[in-house]
This record gives C-alpha cells, structure tokens and sequence, in this order.
C-alpha cells in the first residue's frame, strides 16, 4: 500500500496485505537455504521454519555454530547440511554469510545457482560493491534481498515475543516473473513487521552509515565524549555513566520510541526542555561534517573495502576480541556492568 512519511509517499507491504497464508502459498514448492549461521542465519531460518515453511541450513561441519544449529533443533542429513550440499538442494539460497565469508564462497554458490532459483541477500553489499566482491549472479536466476532493520537476535526475539522488526526489500533481478511475490512473501516468513521498498544500493549505503553513525559509531562516540567530560569534572563514574547512558536507555528511549521526540520532551521538566531545544543544532551542526564525510566515505566504496580487508585476515578474530576488550574495559562501560547489577530486576 502506499503510505506518507511526512509529506512523501512510499510503497510499503504490511502483514494484512500479504498474510502469512498468501506467503506459503508461494512459496509452497521451494526449498529455502539458509546458508551461515551466524547472527541473522539463525534468526531468518528458526522464524521461517516456526513459521512452517520448508527450511534447511547449510553450515561447515565441526564449526561452532555447526553445533549451535544442532543445538538449536536442525538434524544434520535432514534439515542441517554442509554448505555445497545446501546450495545444492535449495531453490532459494539465502546468502547469509558475513559479507566478506560471501566471497570465498560464491564460486560455490554460484555453480548451484541453476535457471529458475532464487538468490537472497540481507544486504546490498556484495552485489552494489561487485568490483571488489565478484559477486556477479547468472541471468536466468531471481535476485532479491530482504534486509531485516535490526540485530539477527532481535529478529528472533521479537518473532518469539510476537512482534515484528521492520525490514526493507528490493529486487535486483527478476527472471522468473515472480521475484516480487518471492522475495515479499520471504520477508513475511522471516518474521518482518511491515516491509518497505528499496533497491541494493539504496540499502547498503544508508546501512552502512547507520551502523557507522547514530545507531553504533556516533552513539559511542558522543557517550565517551560527554562521560570524559563530567569525569574531568570531577562527577564520579556513577553519576557520569547514569547520566549518559542509563538514563538515557531505561527511561528516555522507550518513550521515545513510543511516542516521538517531542513526546519525550514533553515529558520532561521545563529546565530541560529549553536546554535540550537550545542544544539539539548546534550537535546537529557540529557532527553533520562528520556523517557527509562518512556517506562518502560509503558511497565511494572506500568502507566495503575496509570491511573486506580486515574481515578476511586470519587473525581477525583476535583483533576483533582486542577491540572490543577495549570498550568493555574502558570506565564507562565497567561502570555500565556494575549499573546493570544493581536494576532491581537483574537481582
Ligand atoms: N548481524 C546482523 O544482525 C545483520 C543484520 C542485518 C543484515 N545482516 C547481513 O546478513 C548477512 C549475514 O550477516 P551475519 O552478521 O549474520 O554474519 P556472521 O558474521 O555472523 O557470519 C555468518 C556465518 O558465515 C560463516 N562464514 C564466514 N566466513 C565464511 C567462509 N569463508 N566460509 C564459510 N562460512 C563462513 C560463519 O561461520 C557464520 O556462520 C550479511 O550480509 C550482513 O550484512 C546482518
Ligand atoms: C544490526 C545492524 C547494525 O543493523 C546490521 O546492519 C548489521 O550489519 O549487523
Ligand atoms: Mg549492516
Ligand atoms: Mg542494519
């Protein structure tokens, strides 16, 4: 249906207009390839198959999450196979391998890719970064993505709890006729909320910004910059990580989300509200520089690049484990662990 966000109109497809009912149906005959199973695989595959359509997983044998998939109830030889094998059996093959795993196994996946099946991506980045990816599907093949908007273990979660995250779509290549039927009736299997439309490069550029700015980057960045403040100031770690963050997720937020922005400061003292209306442009104004170099950043494909270099060392693991120890071991985040033990629902 076409919906207005503000003065524009959009195309969205929610769960009324194309029931749960209407998505097995088409997709009735096929057999669906959840190949990885890392973050989204298990999301996509365990809300598809709760959700009764046919699902297998294509996982490497004696990896971790192998026995992650088992443990989570698929059988190896009948719902859990290795990954060639599922390629193999699958009609449509959800891509769901980190995005730089995608390269190494594409030659596999796309000697499978016979006339007529489907080729799922949850996002735009191996086909819209091509030249670095060399992920150039055949012709004769269906190309869809559906891009849940939130973490694998959200999706999961919120499918349990009977709810929906949202997710965007689009088709990059429709050789069957039914590559919008298939893709939004998959986007209703894996548990989406409402699903909103798009294309591959649309979908990896403001991804890729998202993550990197307000939604993970930013947000980390502007909590260490005013905790480093009310430090220097002599607040102490409570009082500063209270203030900037726990505040900020156990109370703001979710009215926020519930209602909007101007609900939250409505909802707060007068005090605040003219200091907060007084604030909000010149943060705008100072950070704005920063996300115009970042879009570009994306958009020239200098990040897909960076993501693939350093996703594809051996060591990245390691590395990764280094940074990450980093944040947790930082005062903020070893205040935010001792603030978590004491929210009386935690004891
Ligand atoms: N993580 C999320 O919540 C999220 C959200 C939206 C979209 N996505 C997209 O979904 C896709 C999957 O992302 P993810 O975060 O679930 O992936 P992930 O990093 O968790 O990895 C998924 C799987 O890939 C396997 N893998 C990696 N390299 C491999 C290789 N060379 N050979 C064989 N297997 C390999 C891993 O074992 C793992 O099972 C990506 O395109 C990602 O951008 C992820
Ligand atoms: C969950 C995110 C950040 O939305 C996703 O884009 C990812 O790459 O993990
Ligand atoms: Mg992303
Ligand atoms: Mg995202």
């Amino acid at each position: 249906m076409k919906l207005k966000f503000g003065t524009v109109e959009e195309n969205v497809v929610t769960r009324e207009e194309f029931p749960l009912e209407k998505a097995k149906e088409v997709l009735k005959d096929e057999v669906i390839a959840v190949l990885g199973y890392g973050v989204q695989g298990p999301g996509q595959a365990l809300n598809l198959k709760d959700n009764g359509f046919n699902v297998i997983v294509g996982q490497r044998k004696g990896s971790k999450t192998w026995d992650k998939a088992i443990a989570d109830g698929w059988v190896p030889g009948e719902t859990l196979f290795e990954l060639e094998e599922a390629c193999e059996k699958g009609t449509i093959l959800q891509f769901l391998l980190s995005d730089a795993g995608q390269i190494a196994l594409w030659p596999t996946v796309k000697k499978h890719l016979t006339p007529g099946k489907a080729l799922y991506f949850s996002h735009g980045f191996g086909i819209t970064y091509k030249d670095q990816t060399g992920i150039i599907p055949p012709k004769d093949v269906d190309v869809i993505l559906v891009a849940p908007k939130g973490s694998g273990t959200s999706l999961r979660r919120m499918f349990v709890e009977g709810r929906g995250l949202n997710s965007s779509f689009a088709i990059y290549q429709d050789a069957t006729g039914n590559a919008r039927d298939r893709v939004v009736a998959l986007g209703i299997g894996v548990g989406s909320g409402y699903l909103f439309e798009t294309d591959f490069y649309k979908e990896v550029t403001s991804d890729l910004t998202g993550e990197r700015g307000t939604l993970m980057g930013a947000i980390q960045g502007i909590f260490a910059a005013q905790y480093e403040v009310l430090r220097a100031n002599g607040h102490s770690p409570s009082e500063a990580f209270n203030e900037t963050v726990e505040e900020l997720t156990q109370s703001l937020m979710p009215l926020v989300a519930e209602n909007g922005m101007d609900w939250m400061y409505a909802n707060c003292s007068t005090t605040a509200q003219r200091g907060a209306l007084d604030w909000w442009k010149p943060f705008r104004d100072a950070t704005k520089p920063v996300f115009e170099e970042l879009y570009n950043s994306v958009k020239t494909g200098k990040e897909a690049a960076k993501s693939i270099e350093s996703n594809s060392k051996s060591d990245y693991r390691v590395k990764l484990e280094e940074e990450l120890k980093e944040l947790r071991e930082s005062e903020m985040w070893q205040a935010g662990a001792t603030v978590r033990k004491l929210r009386p629902e935690n004891n």
